[in-house]
């Protein structure tokens, strides 16, 4: 084998990790409390496997995991507001653990925690943070109804304010405003926020958060006026007692509203700090834009555990060959390279991605404008990396054959467990919305600035750029190659596709159709343009993070994976980029042989690069007894499901 990169596990290591830690002093601190966390953690869980637990059992045991990992007191909802990223990365430490526990943890600190620390007041903190803490008291979020998940401004549930009693006379109307999916409520949970319409002197104000407690604190027992359900039996996440909740005049002080922008007075009077309603329920939600963020770390953390798996099984499974030969390694067959080193590289892409947006998310000062970026860049990152850890998560099981069904290697695990992740914190197809509509505000503004004439050079310089048939047509490799060029493409797709969308809408608004209905009308391109843009944001932040890297070998192979993720997701994107005469088949071509190239150069180094990634420096605290792939992987499997040795 040829040598083409020196590389070595640390250097690498520390070299992918370099967009997170480039601003801190201590540079791995990150990753030092998830080690220092993870560790103990191993030693506080109950470790019996969940892949063949029933519901019940499964939500007692993470219920009891849940009160023992409290009982370490590192989990303090304060963390959140002194360091975030402390908070982040113990949480982040949780998704090696069954996905129920973190998510537990996750509703109970962070939607629940994290929303009173918000939009509540000192008051508030003081009153509830011991006990969430301490988890005296469980909480849950109640967002969510039967009519209403992903356009919350419309939820029904009511709160109407009593002058006399001061206090919030709660209601669910009407059966679709029943709350659903309540987590960690059917069976352990005593309070929630609830987020419900508050009806003050017979007006609607919107949708406020208020503190509404469910069970009594010493008998458990569900209080007057509220009745509560389980929602059954789930794909994933049976560890989690979600709930349907309903209220009849059920009341609750007026103390209970989280009051930091919108508050009734002592006289009873409604006042709230922020100019519009709008920025009111921006503020009422902002929890979940934090939770994306785990959701964006979730899956990558699942992605890497399966294709190392895959990996693995593909660098030590011999099937077929030359006759009267060793049989060849499944790895080899360009079927199964051509897909797992593309997965490898966008795995490498994704984690450059999520290190530059945490990064950005916990900047100590930040513009409003700066921070309306991060949180739409959120949204669409968080809709693609789901998306794409669902596809793989199916072809990695397949790759791995009949071995790949086993539970044992947790295909399936992840599967059933990271498909909620799609929609809990809103659904692919919102979220890309939100981001498209952040980008074209964006362009309003460039656009106001820079008027017709500005507009008339971009294009023309974009149509020159383009229509070159050299540049059409050219297939020499350093180009196709080149970080230039792949960028230029990745920024062609984005503003190809906003511009269509622009089109649809001015001539949606000539038709006389109203905003939505535009909208509505060019809904699959305003989805593709947060799409393409979510891709160009992750190639750039790539790119940004490998500049950063100070050894050469490392930097090189390190480029080489982004190349191939580039490279690939043109190729993917083919359709795209031939219709619009980007590019001609005989470029297409040189794409497709660049990319085996490529793969085939990476190829040798795939299992150091999957075994650098600090997800697997740490065992993984599922308990679930893992069938090791790798040389020995007969005897392994042979071993866990009690197959006799041979006699012969
Ligand atoms: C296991 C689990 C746990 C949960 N935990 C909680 C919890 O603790 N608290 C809580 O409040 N909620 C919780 N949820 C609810 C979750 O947040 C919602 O399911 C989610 O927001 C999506 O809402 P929905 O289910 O109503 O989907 P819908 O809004 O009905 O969406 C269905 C489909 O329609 C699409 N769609 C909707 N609107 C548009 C549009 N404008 N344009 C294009 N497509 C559109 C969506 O993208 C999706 O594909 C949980 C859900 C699950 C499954």
């Amino acid at each position: 084998m040829d040598v083409k990169y020196i590389i070595n596990k640390v250097q690498l290591y520390q070299a992918r990790n370099s967009a997170l830690c480039n601003h801190d002093k201590a540079r791995y601190f990150f990753f030092q409390y998830y080690k220092e966390f993870s560790q103990l953690l191993k030693t506080h869980i109950d470790n019996r496997p969940v892949i063949d637990m029933v519901s019940e059992e499964h939500k007692a045991k993470t219920h009891r995991d849940a009160l023992e990992v409290c009982k370490m007191g590192v989990l303090d909802v304060r963390v959140i507001q002194k360091d975030p990223k402390i908070f982040l990365s113990y949480l982040t430490s949780l998704s090696g653990c069954d996905i129920s526990l973190m998510a537990k943890l996750v509703i109970h600190f962070q939607l629940f925690g994290g929303t009173i620390l918000e939009l509540g007041t000192e008051e508030h903190h003081n009153k509830y943070f011991p006990d969430i803490k301490s988890m005296k008291i469980v909480g849950g979020f109640g967002m969510t109804e039967m009519g209403h998940g992903s356009n919350v401004r419309q939820i029904e549930t009511v709160a109407e304010y009593d002058h006399n009693t001061k206090e919030f006379i709660i209601n669910s109307p009407t059966r679709s405003s029943t709350k659903f999916w309540i987590g960690n409520m059917a069976k352990y949970g005593t309070h929630i926020v609830l987020f419900c319409r508050l009806i003050y002197k017979g007006e609607d104000k919107g949708v406020h958060g208020i503190i509404t407690q469910i069970r009594d604190l010493d008998s458990r027992k569900v209080l007057a006026g509220i009745e509560i359900g389980d929602c059954g039996p789930k794909i994933g996440w049976n560890g989690i007692d979600n709930a349907w909740i309903r209220f009849t005049n059920y009341r609750v002080p007026k103390e209970n509203l989280l009051n930091r922008f919108a508050n009734i007075s002592d006289s009873g009077e409604y006042t709230c700090q922020l100019s519009t309603p709008g920025k009111l329920f921006q503020v009422t939600i902002s929890q979940l834009v934090f939770g994306r963020l785990l959701y964006i770390c979730g899956p990558i953390k699942a992605l890497v555990v399966t294709l190392r798996t895959g990996l693995t099984y593909a660098f030590n499974r011999r099937q077929f060959g030359e006759k009267g030969k060793k049989e060849d390694l499944i790895i080899n067959y360009p079927s199964h390279y051509q897909a797992l080193l593309p997965m490898l590289s966008h795995l490498v892409a994704f984690e450059f991605a999520r290190d530059s947006i945490i990064e950005r998310l916990l900047e100590p000062k930040t513009t409003d404008e700066r921070l309306d970026e991060t949180n739409s860049t959120i949204s669409g990152v968080k809709a693609l990396v789901n998306e794409y850890t669902m596809i793989y998560l199916n072809k990695l099981r397949t790759f791995c054959g009949g071995n790949g069904v086993s539970s044992y290697n947790l295909f399936g695990y992840y599967r059933n467990e990271m498909d909620i992740f799609q929609t809990a914190e809103g659904d692919g197809a919102v979220l890309y919305q939100q981001l498209s509509k952040f980008l074209l505000s964006e362009y309003k503004k460039w656009y106001k600035k820079e008027g017709v004439t500005g507009y008339i050079i971009k294009e023309v310089q974009t149509f020159l750029a383009t229509s070159n048939p050299m540049y059409t047509h050219t297939r020499s490799i350093p180009y196709i190659l080149s970080n230039e060029f792949h960028h230029h493409a990745f920024l062609y797709r984005f503003e190809r596709v906003r511009s269509t969308v622009i089109e649809k809408l001015s001539h949606s608004k000539s038709k006389k159709m109203t905003f939505l209905q535009s909208w509505n009308d060019s809904l699959l391109y305003v989805i593709e343009m947060a799409k393409a843009y979510s891709h160009l944001y992750i190639l750039e932040q790539s790119h940004l993070a490998i500049r950063r890297c100070q050894d050469p070998s490392t930097r090189n192979l390190l480029n080489d994976l982004i190349k191939l993720y580039a490279l690939s997701n043109i190729e993917h994107d083919f359709a795209f980029f031939r219709n619009c005469n980007f590019l001609s088949s005989g470029k297409a071509l040189a794409i497709s042989d660049a990319i085996k190239e490529l793969c085939i150069g990476i190829k040798p180094y795939a299992l150091q690069i999957i075994n650098s990634d600090y997800n697997v420096l740490i065992d993984p605290l599922l308990n679930i007894p893992l069938a090791n792939l790798d040389g020995d992987y007969i005897n392994h499997m042979a071993d866990r499901v009690g197959v006799p040795k041979a006699n012969l």
